[in-house]
């Protein structure tokens, strides 16, 4: 997986910008706020349909424009490949593979295998639950199509779900049978939601301890646990017994939308017990595992964006992270700094071609 050239067209704080790339290393240089970022989340649009940063799409057209184009050459298994993701303000979005449209773009999701490191990655550790099932949603649906569809189906009706039992209250009216509708359908994609979570945790752990050793400096032993609330029982029993309490709080209380995924170092949370290096390494490591593992599932060398990583990270470890390039089949890398001599005398320290692109 490779990507040869990108075009960008009001998008951000580029109005007209296009560039070549290296097949292997890219070094992205430039002072604060030059635009190093939004070529690396140009990339991350090509891959996943959104921004990594900003979840609002019309946020990210140049102030002033009405529209954004973000093309991308890229080649895979040997053949070319040109996707286009298209917005105007007001309109849906568009994403185009070799000039045809995407009725769904669940249906791109996983063509580009890509994973993004970057200082936000932080928020995984501080921040609620909703960003770990993400990271866990987003890795599991790259490499598996049927996951993402459970996903999407079961979201939907959740809201639907929630929406109801708010009518209800507005209306002075309950009529459990009507909620029972939805609770078999979320009931049956609960389940395989749920299950996929497990095997993918369970196969996910050990690639993840694997990498944590290599980069870590400590003998800390380190843990991913998969909560549900579906360990205790299925969906349906669980809803039958939350009735009452979703009627007075108008929500959806049980269900995997309330999954967490637990990061653990030794037997304690990282959030609370683990140094800032500590968290540090943990972060890549997760990162790195998702490379490994969608590698695994996708058969296809995942492009991988180091977004800052200097100021994350130090020298050293830096270094090791993209001397990976060279001992592993690494395929594409993407980095950005503001300090161009400092890169180039890291990528230079591996034997793979490299491009420094200053903005
Ligand atoms: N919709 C937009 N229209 C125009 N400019 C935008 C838009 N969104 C973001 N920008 C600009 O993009 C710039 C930030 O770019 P980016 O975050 O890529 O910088 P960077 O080079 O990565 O900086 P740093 O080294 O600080 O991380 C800011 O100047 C910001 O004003």
């Amino acid at each position: 997986m490779r990507l040869e050239s990108l075009a960008l067209l009001n998008y951000k704080n580029f109005e007209t910008q296009r560039f070549e790339f290296d097949p292997r290393i890219n070094c992205l240089v430039g002072n604060n706020g030059v635009g190093k970022t939004n070529v690396l989340d140009a990339i991350y649009h090509l891959s996943f349909g959104k921004s990594y940063f900003n979840p609002v799409t019309s946020q990210n057209i140049t102030h002033g424009k009405d529209f954004f184009v973000i093309e991308g050459d890229f080649e895979k298994s040997d053949q070319p490949e040109k996707v286009v993701v298209s917005v105007k303000r007001g309109q849906k979005k568009i994403i185009k593979r070799n000039g045809k449209i995407y009725e769904r773009f669940r249906d791109h999701i996983g063509f580009i295998p890509l994973v993004i490191i970057s200082p936000s990655d932080r928020d995984l550790i501080i921040e609620g639950s909703e960003t770990r099932r993400k990271f866990m949603d987003g890795v599991i649906s790259q490499g598996d199509a049927d996951y993402l569809r459970a996903l999407l189906s079961y979201n939907k009706l959740l809201v639907q779900r929630n929406s109801l039992l708010k009518y209800f209250v507005a209306n002075r009216t309950f009529k459990p049978d009507t909620l029972a509708v939805y609770d078999d359908q979320m009931d049956a994609l609960a389940a395989v939601i749920h299950g996929k979570r497990k095997d993918f945790i369970q196969a996910f752990t050990p690639i993840f301890q694997g990498r944590h050793k290599a980069i870590s400096s400590g003998n800390e032993e380190v843990a991913l646990i998969y909560q549900s609330q579906l360990d205790e029982a299925p969906l349906h029993q669980l809803m039958q017994a939350s009735l009452e309490k979703d009627r007075f709080t108008q929500f959806t209380n049980y269900g995997i939308h309330k999954d967490d995924l637990l990061f653990r170092i030794g037997d304690k949370p990282i959030k609370k017990f683990g140094s800032q290096g500590q968290q540090k390494s943990y972060l890549i490591a997760l990162k790195l595992a998702q490379f490994d593992f969608l590698k695994g599932q996708t058969g296809v060398n995942p492009i991988l964006l180091l977004d800052d990583v200097f100021d994350k990270l130090d020298e050293e470890r830096v270094a090791r992270i993209i001397q990976l390039v060279d001992q592993e089949d690494f395929g594409q890398l993407f980095i950005s700094d503001t300090h161009a001599d400092r890169t180039e005398e890291v990528v230079k320290q591996v034997h793979q071609s490299y491009k420094m692109i200053r903005l």
